[in-house]
């Protein structure tokens, strides 16, 4: 296929979901896949492979995110660790490379770096590697969307199909791991269970007495379709071999010796389309799958190569878009697919009008504590404390607050639907807008799915918590930034605590985070709170608005965006189908963070795999569908 430039399947970004395509797709050795990514391959990238180094690799090469001292000059962007090594060229292109939020209102205006990866394997070797998959309701809620088919109880069969799971020795368990074997996979691709370092001894034990007293129950597994609770959480590593395992070392590095698939470094910057109809148009749809449109036919993509030269590649089938929630939409709008008013001040042709790309982005504000330990041996360095509490609407607020909380959320819903559709220049009605949020209102008031995950961390000489609103109402936007070359970065805009529910549910957590740290038995080795300080944040029942400028001035990003391609009714603004095809496409589909189109709890590969399994499945059954 290389030599003929030409592919049954054309794979944009090796990420995480990616390269669960590329890999089952070219199962069969005579359908030809290339996968196009602008990363490379580092598999002997230290910062990568260890499962200590979450976050040292952030800046450089291999994140799409560089240090930034501000916005302006974009030249004052400098790859930190890179710069030493960088050529003529790669200064230049800098400023390509960078990746923030523009400034937040609620968070006192600040602009936030956005990590990403940038290499054979996504953002999966650059993440906190937390396997947790969602609450059950929250899935079913795809398909109350209108997406039939997905459920908890149809997705669940893929999330074992992906995981091979470690089950923890003795130490381990000692130290807290625990499991339902019902709930895990054995021989699936993707290896998950407990860090070679995780931390031994009895702290968890004191955790979990001080959340059982604050009348949190333990969970001994959460990725069984109920989060809530706390427990020791899994993780993405290879425990035996003491390395992560990331998307790559799970699906690809295994099959990439298979003469049917290819991968080659390149930036896709566009899907080119057919102008007479023929390529892959042997593959139609069920006329009643048609949705009005003449469906457009794609005939390939158009990449750059690292040197610069644009090549076009032609794809005999289909085109699946996987280059994450922050690029799937940038591509579509490259190819002339999203609001019209977008790509035309890009001077793009309009091929789709479809307004839901890149909106419905919906991220989380990470909001930190960090106290002293008055026992500081109670954890060497070295040591992974997977330990978090995830907490309902219930829990955060009692019975007595609960019904008020639910009954102002509720009565807001129609205003904050406009505020979001003016957004976007109402293309996505208002109405549409609340139909959505009424669902999500259901699932944290009616079906209690957890609202707030609280992750209680240890390490030398400190304690503290990383706390966050899981199922945040407010709704953000990812879209071209204004023009030329530029054009291929985002101009990010998660709208943090866009709407007030978002913050008294961030603050109603916070104050159960210093509870905890408060009570006992936990209390007896917890000193000071050095972040952020007793003066700014008093232990003993802070004003709201204290609480309001800690999380304001310091919140960052999760790092768990989704839903700028989202499998919706094209009326709600959805940008995929139920297949995951591209609304007025025949052959381009989206496999990614993007398409899933509400918040979930937990962290988001562990549904990214399972969701690429079934999309790989789904792409199969079509390809029979036309052998036949
Ligand atoms: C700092 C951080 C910590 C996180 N921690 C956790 C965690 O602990 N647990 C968890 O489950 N989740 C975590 N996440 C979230 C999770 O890792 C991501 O949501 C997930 O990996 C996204 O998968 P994806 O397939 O949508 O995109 P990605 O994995 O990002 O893949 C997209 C790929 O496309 C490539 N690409 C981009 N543009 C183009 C283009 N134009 N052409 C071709 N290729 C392109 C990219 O280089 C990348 O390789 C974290 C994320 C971050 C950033």
């Amino acid at each position: 296929s290389s030599k003929t430039g030409q592919y049954d399947y054309i794979v944009a970004g090796a990420g995480t979901a990616g390269l669960v395509i590329a890999h089952r797709l070219s199962t069969n050795p005579s359908t030809t896949v290339l996968v196009i990514e602008p990363g490379a391959d580092e598999r002997s990238n230290p910062n990568v492979t260890d499962p200590l180094a979450f976050t040292v690799p952030f800046g450089t090469h291999i994140d799409w995110q560089c240090t930034i001292a501000s916005l302006s000059p974009p030249l004052s962007c400098i790859l930190r660790a890179e710069a030493p090594r960088m050529t003529q060229r790669e200064v230049a292109l800098t400023p390509l490379l960078l990746d923030a939020t523009i400034p937040q209102t609620h968070l006192a205006s600040r602009s936030l770096e956005y990590h990403q990866g940038k290499a054979i394997g996504g953002t999966s070797i650059i993440n906190g590697m937390t396997y947790v998959r969602a609450d059950a309701a929250e899935i079913d809620a795809w398909a109350a969307l209108g997406n039939p088919g997905w459920t908890w109880r149809e997705l669940f069969p893929y999330y074992l199909r992906s995981e091979a799971f470690t089950p923890p020795s003795a130490a381990q368990t000692t130290a807290g791991a625990s499991w339902d074997p019902a709930y895990h996979g054995e021989a699936g691709p993707l290896r998950t269970g407990y860090p070679y370092e995780m931390l031994n001894g009895t702290l968890f034990e004191r955790m979990r007495a001080t959340w059982d007293a604050l009348g949190q129950p333990w969970n001994r597994d959460p990725n069984g379709g109920g989060v809530r609770g706390f427990a020791a959480w899994p993780m993405t590593v290879d425990r035996d071999a003491d390395v992560r395992d990331d998307a790559a070392r799970a699906y690809y590095w295994d099959v990439a010796d298979r003469t049917n698939l290819d991968l080659v470094q390149g930036t896709v910057e566009r899907v080119v389309w057919d102008s007479d109809g023929c390529g892959a148009a042997t593959r139609k749809r069920k006329p009643e799958e048609n949705d009005g449109d003449a469906m457009v036919v794609a005939r390939g993509v158009e990449y750059v190569t690292p040197s610069g030269e644009k090549i076009t590649v032609r794809a005999k089938k289909e085109v699946i878009l996987s280059a994450g929630a922050i690029r799937t939409p940038l591509i579509l709008e490259q190819s002339g697919i999203g609001n019209p008013d977008i790509i035309s001040a890009h001077g793009l042709p309009i091929v789709v009008d479809l307004p839901g790309v890149g909106e419905n982005f919906q991220e989380q504000p990470n909001i930190a504590l960090v106290y002293n330990s008055t026992k500081p041996d109670t954890v060497p360095a070295g040591a992974i404390s997977p330990y978090a509490a995830f907490l309902s609407a219930g829990d955060l607020f009692g019975p007595e607050q609960l019904a008020d909380v639910a009954s102002r959320t509720l009565a807001s819903l129609p205003a904050w639907s406009a505020q979001i559709a003016a957004a976007n220049g109402n293309r996505v009605s208002a109405q549409a807008l609340e139909r959505i949020l009424r669902l999500q209102h259901n699932l944290i008031f009616a079906k209690n799915v957890t609202v707030a995950e609280i992750i209680c961390f240890a390490r030398p000489g400190e304690f503290g918590s990383a706390l966050w609103p899981l199922l945040p109402f407010s709704r953000g936007s990812v879209h071209l930034s204004s023009k030329g070359a530029e054009g291929r970065n985002p101009v990010i805009d998660p709208q943090y605590l866009q709407v007030d529910v978002d913050m008294t549910i961030a603050v109603a957590a916070g104050r159960v985070a210093q509870r905890f740290w408060r009570t006992a038995p936990m209390n007896k080795i917890v000193g000071a709170n050095i972040f952020p300080g007793e003066e700014a944040l008093p232990d003993s029942n802070p004003a709201e608005a204290q609480w309001e400028a800690h999380i304001a001035g310091s919140a960052t990003p999760n790092h768990h965006g989704l839903g700028t391609a989202a499998m919706m009714p094209r009326d709600l603004g959805g940008v995929v189908d139920p297949e995951l095809c591209v609304y007025g496409t025949r052959n381009v589909r989206v496999v990614d963070a993007s398409i899933i189109p509400l918040q979930i709890s937990g962290h988001l590969t562990a549904t990214l795999y399972a969701l690429a399994e079934r999309a790989s499945d789904i792409i199969i059954s079509w390809e029979r569908a036309t052998e036949v």
